[in-house]
């Protein structure tokens, strides 16, 4: 569980030199507050995967600072970032980031053992996780035997399983056709939720925003507008899905969209949750 926000002030990043330069943050300020989760919007161009990649310590501003936990990310030691993104961080993009070659559970525990966790009890909270995530018996498939949806939820318990204070998604149902990125979506917003962890999604879809509890709209490399979700309870207009949803723990989206699953079972509904027991 965190207790600080995430906090960026006076990003700038340009891209090129004086020549071709090309200015993809232009000066953004912006908090995530612990437990929140954020949807990044705005035009192809303007700026989203640099500002998510800038507040995860991947990529350095030209100016600014992100402060998480007491530490300016963008003045620390390269050693000591990585560090940080590894103990802190989650990550889920689009699509190909599993190992091809290892399966399901050894994926998803690369975190705790890159973290020096024993094997037996990373293999153990990996598979505990997939297990959550609806993947019991799938543990031992490789990437190329699970279905795209599948291998999101891997990515999932990968981002997960080292008990990150802040997941950042880019696009994370890019590959994924409409049903399934909903399914995707609820997994990572309940597991995220569920372990007190922030969320910061980038997104070109308005569905993925409408799990989040706030949507900021980026142009130019400047936040412009942003929006609170308004939350609803699941009534006349929520979808079946969504009652279903709230009856097992978990929540629908933060505003109402017209769900395709609505006459599905959760996909996320196993009893034991693997954040109660230690990850590490
Ligand atoms: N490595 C790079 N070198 C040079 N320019 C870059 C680089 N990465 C991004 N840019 C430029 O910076 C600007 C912002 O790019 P960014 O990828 O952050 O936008 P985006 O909003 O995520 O776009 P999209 O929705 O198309 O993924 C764009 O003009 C892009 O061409």
């Amino acid at each position: 569980m965190t207790s600080a926000p995430l906090e960026a002030r006076g990003l700038v990043k340009t891209y090129g030199d004086q020549g071709v330069a090309t200015r993809a943050l232009a000066g953004v300020d912006l908090v995530v507050a612990p437990g929140e989760s954020v949807a990044i919007m705005g035009p192809s161009g303007s700026g989203k995967t640099t500002l998510l990649h800038v507040l995860a310590g991947v990529l350095a501003p030209t100016s600014g600072s992100v402060l998480w936990r007491g530490q300016d990310l963008t003045t620390l030691p390269d050693r000591a970032r990585t560090q940080l993104r590894r103990s802190d961080f989650g990550f889920v993009f689009q699509a190909g980031q599993l190992l091809p070659e290892l399966p399901a559970d050894e994926n998803a525990a690369l975190p705790l053992l890159l973290a020096g966790t024993p094997r037996p009890t990373a293999i153990d909270t990996s598979r505990r996780w997939l297990a959550h995530l609806g993947l019991a018996g799938m543990e031992r498939r490789r990437p190329g035997e699970l279905s795209g949806g599948q291998a999101q939820r891997v990515a999932i318990a990968r981002a997960l399983v080292g008990r990150p204070g802040v997941v950042f998604a880019d696009e994370p149902t890019g590959a994924l056709d409409r049903h399934t990125g909903w399914e995707v979506m609820q997994a990572l917003t309940t597991a995220t939720r569920a372990q007190g962890a922030s969320l910061v999604v980038v997104t070109h879809d308005e569905e993925v925003a409408h799990w989040c509890s706030r949507t900021v709209h980026m142009r130019d490399g400047l936040i412009v507008a942003e929006a609170h979700a308004q939350p609803v309870a699941p009534a006349a207009g929520v979808t079946a899905a969504g009652a279903t949803a709230s009856a097992a723990g978990t929540t629908g989206p933060a505003s109402p969209t017209p769900s395709p699953t609505a006459s599905q079972p959760l996909p996320v509904a196993l009893p034991t949750a693997p954040w109660s027991g230690a990850a590490r």
